[in-house]
């Protein structure tokens, strides 16, 4: 057995080729070119006879086989993403869109690939909500987001009272991812927010906060993803289908707010691209901000 030592970190541990293949997907390498990339290093680390290895010569070993399979733009990625760990740099990433566009797979997949261990829904924050505050006291948070303009009176002024529902119903929720926020900036963790009332303007957000609108290309591509949606999970296709248009209007409402407040909209056709992209985008700012600081 090979053991990975960090002297600076006191860490010892097993040398595990899926945590070196994950660190190697983090540069946007293919999983199954990492997973060789990771073979290669242990064979190589084995026929030297090591026992005991250093997280830095493991470094210096992926980065030389990664140039070695000529993905020169890959190691220098990998060699940053190393780097950003070793520093500590918290850093939360906020995902907004409408329902159904990708948000919680693409959350899902952007944690596994950055090793951050907490994912927060902001569904998960309303249903919390829901229950310490009863439907007489704030009846929008106890409806859909394209249905909490039915429980709202509208003050007139002649904006549609979908938006003015939805509007409602983020305001009210985003004191709850304020509060999210506020804990892990306290606490110096990394976390990922992802949610439909992530929506540009409500939340203050802190350096090394990231945030993201995912949106779809089309009716018939949202369409699909309800479908897809129903096969794992009891939220019924039809229930959102029924809500097309709202649906499509809320996504036009947070887009034109992330234009107003320049964050970037991303169109979630493949997953790896999207995810790449973000990851791209992070790695831009961070190195920008390092680079400042
Ligand atoms: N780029 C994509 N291409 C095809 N299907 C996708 C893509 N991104 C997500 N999906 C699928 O679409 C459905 C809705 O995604 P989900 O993450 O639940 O959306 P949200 O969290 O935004 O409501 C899921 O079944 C998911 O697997
Ligand atoms: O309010 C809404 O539009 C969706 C948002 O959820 P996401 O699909 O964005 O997670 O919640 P639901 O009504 O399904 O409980």
């Amino acid at each position: 057995m090979i053991i990975v030592t960090d002297p600076e970190r006191k860490m010892r541990l097993p040398f595990s080729r899926g945590i070196l293949t994950r660190s190697i997907t983090l540069a946007g390498v293919d999983v199954g070119v990492a997973y060789i990339i990771a073979t290669e290093v242990q064979k190589e680390l084995n026929e030297k006879g090591r026992r005991l290895v250093t997280t830095e010569e493991i470094r210096e070993l992926t980065y030389r086989k990664l140039i070695e399979h000529g993905l020169e733009e890959a190691a220098r990625r990998y060699l940053f993403w190393r780097q950003l760990r070793r520093l500590k740099v918290p850093i939360t990433i906020l995902l907004g869109g409408a329902t159904g566009v990708g948000k919680s797979t693409i959350a899902t997949e952007l944690a596994f690939r950055l090793g951050i261990r907490s994912v927060i829904g902001t569904d998960t924050i309303r249903e919390v909500m829901r229950k310490i505050i009863a439907p007489e006291l704030l009846p929008d948070i106890h409806a859909s987001s394209f249905l909490a303009w039915r429980t709202i009176h509208a003050e007139g002024g002649g904006g549609s009272p979908l938006i003015e529902g939805f509007k409602s119903q983020v305001k009210h929720v985003s004191v709850g991812v304020s509060a999210v926020l506020e804990r892990a900036y306290k606490e110096g963790s990394n976390a990922i927010i992802e949610g439909i009332h992530l929506v540009p303007g409500y939340v203050e957000l802190r350096e090394n906060s990231f945030m993201y609108v995912i949106t779809v290309g089309s009716e018939r591509d949202l369409e699909a993803r309800f479908y897809e949606r129903a096969r794992y999970s009891k939220r019924s296709a039809d229930y959102y289908l029924e809500h097309l248009e709202e649906i499509l209007e809320i996504q036009e409402f947070i887009v034109e707010r992330a234009r107003e407040h320049g964050v970037r909209v991303i169109e979630n056709v493949e997953l790896e691209k999207t995810v790449n992209a973000i990851m791209e985008d992070l790695m831009e700012r961070l190195r920008e901000r390092i680079g400042r600081g």
